[in-house]
């Protein structure tokens, strides 16, 4: 499932974080690369473990930990720590498949990616390309989002980068280990979910269906969860 969720920072927002990432200094993305994705990644980021990184990451952080919607979709756990990255002058990365593990740098904790995030800091109309190509069930979708939107995908998909020809791509990009490993079920919990907030917020909060579906999810969550 692909969730693509709106306004997760304001405008103001986005324009205190360019003014940062504007004048930081990126490296070349391939030094975190692994064997694989060093064949196709040509781009650049924030270095691990910077005072920007942590600082812009942990804002991030805080506004989704209460963020309904993206506690819905991805039953957080555990959460790498946001990384930030920058494509231009034909940087893409090629197809690829995230590492089922990663160790949060400086740490013994292991975040297994369950859910991929992209949180996109550049306008659409800053940058030529740079589109997120996800491979799913139904075939490729594509994602080209406005500044302050967040894109989350099964990190069990291939995706790619497209070159960026013109302007600069910037984006925060991280992965979330969730309560519920399994893409199927998570997805399910999703979507009861989505209809019992919308039937709810709809004026009949204490009808006795809504009150059983309320139950089924929280059983649901009760069986297939594991803290
Ligand atoms: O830049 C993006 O949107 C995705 C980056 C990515 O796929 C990765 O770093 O593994
Ligand atoms: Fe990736």
């Amino acid at each position: 499932m692909l969730i693509s969720i709106e306004k997760v920072l304001t405008k103001d927002e986005v324009r205190q974080f360019r003014q940062h990432l504007d004048q930081a200094q990126w490296e070349d993305g391939l030094k975190t690369a692994g064997t694989l994705a060093s064949h196709v990644k040509r781009n650049l980021q924030l270095a691990n473990g910077s005072d920007l990184a942590i600082s812009l990451g942990n804002h991030i952080l805080r506004k989704l930990g209460s963020h309904p919607e993206f506690i819905s979709a991805a039953l957080p756990q555990r959460i790498y720590p946001p990384k930030f990255n920058c494509y231009r002058g034909g940087g893409t990365y090629g197809a690829h498949v995230d590492s089922a593990l990663m160790t949060v740098p400086g740490t013994d904790i292991t975040v297994r990616t369950d859910v991929s995030a992209t949180l996109f800091l550049a306008e659409p109309d800053e940058y030529e390309g740079g589109e997120l190509e996800i491979e799913g069930p139904f075939g490729v979708q594509t994602v080209k989002l406005e500044a302050g939107d967040m894109v989350l995908y099964p990190s069990t998909s291939l995706h790619r980068v497209t070159p960026v020809t013109r302007g600069a791509r910037i984006a925060s990009f991280f992965w979330i280990q969730s309560l519920v490993q399994d893409e199927g079920e998570r997805t399910l919990l999703y979507d009861l979910d989505q209809s019992i907030q919308d039937l709810t917020a709809s004026g009949r909060p204490d009808d006795p269906d809504l009150l059983r579906l309320t139950g089924v999810y929280h059983n649901l969550l009760r069986r297939w969860a594991r803290p």
